[in-house]
């Protein structure tokens, strides 16, 4: 199993010791190697919390997560960074390019940061910009690309570690139409040559492109939808159908 996710729960204290928010009371799912997971729930569900903890950049309450039956369990911070950089990639709504850097060097930062040599970082990038299309992008600074172009940049740069797999928060949720269908194109076709995916959406579009869609209420794993042989319109109104349930507090068969 790619990763494992075991009875998370997360409260946050407020300040000044007031109350306690349980953002999440028992989480716990797997992910194995090849997957495309889209991870939807309410607005306040908890769908940030568990991507930040999935993510390594916070740490549950208590329960674990595994990546390839390791615990980052015990890790100081400066290893957390390392095992980051090396195993995972990211994906954001708004993109987190740095705009004094040109495209390029934001895409080499993550090899920087892991001393590769420029060679090695020239011949991982050769492939990503035939894939991706951003070959006249490279020398430009993000604040003069259009929403669509930043994020495959980004993506670019989220696939350059060769990560084990690549976490996206909302990553349609800045793109306008045309954007937003080129970007789930482009995930469709990295998750079929073999990439991992688990992205958090509120779209219902974008998680009809995944193969498993994870529900979150109340802080708990409420449901999951496999894509299986349905087709993305089936699993639309199948995830879309789901929704109005969560919204509405129905009940699903059998749960
Ligand atoms: N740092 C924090 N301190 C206190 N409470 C927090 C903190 N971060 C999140 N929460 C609370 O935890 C719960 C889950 O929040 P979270 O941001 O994970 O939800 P979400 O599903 O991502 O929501 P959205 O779709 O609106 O982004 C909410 O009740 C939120 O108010």
């Amino acid at each position: 199993m790619l990763l494992e996710a075991k009875s998370l729960k997360k409260i946050y204290q407020t300040r000044f010791g007031g109350s306690q928010v349980i953002a999440l009371s028992n989480v716990s799912f797997s992910v194995e190697k090849g997957e495309y997971v889209a991870i939807m729930g309410e607005s306040g569900a908890g769908k940030t919390t568990l991507l930040n903890i999935l993510a390594t950049l916070d740490r549950p309450t208590s329960g674990k997560i595994l990546l390839n039956g390791q615990s980052i369990e015990g890790m100081k911070e400066k290893e957390l960074a390392a095992f980051r950089r090396e195993h995972l990639g990211f994906v954001f709504q708004d993109f987190n390019l740095l705009d004094t850097f040109s495209v390029k060097d934001n895409i080499f930062l993550p090899l920087v940061l892991s001393d590769k040599t420029v060679e090695e970082m020239e011949s991982r990038l050769a492939p990503l910009v035939k894939k991706l299309g951003i070959k006249d992008l490279l020398e430009k600074y993000p604040y003069e690309l259009s929403g669509g172009q930043k994020q495959r940049c980004a993506v670019a740069r989220a696939l350059i570690t060769n990560p084990q797999i690549v976490l996206a928060d909302e990553p349609t949720g800045a793109l306008d139409s045309k954007a937003t269908d080129e970007l789930l194109k482009l995930f469709e076709e990295i998750n079929e040559e073999g990439q991992t995916l688990l992205m958090v959406t509120h779209s219902t579009k974008a998680a009809s492109h995944a193969k498993r869609v994870l529900f979150i209420k109340d802080g708990e794993v409420f449901h999951q939808i496999y894509k299986g042989a349905m087709s993305k319109e089936e699993m639309y109104h199948k995830i879309a159908d789901t929704l109005t349930l969560l919204a509405t507090g129905g009940e699903l068969n059998g749960k």
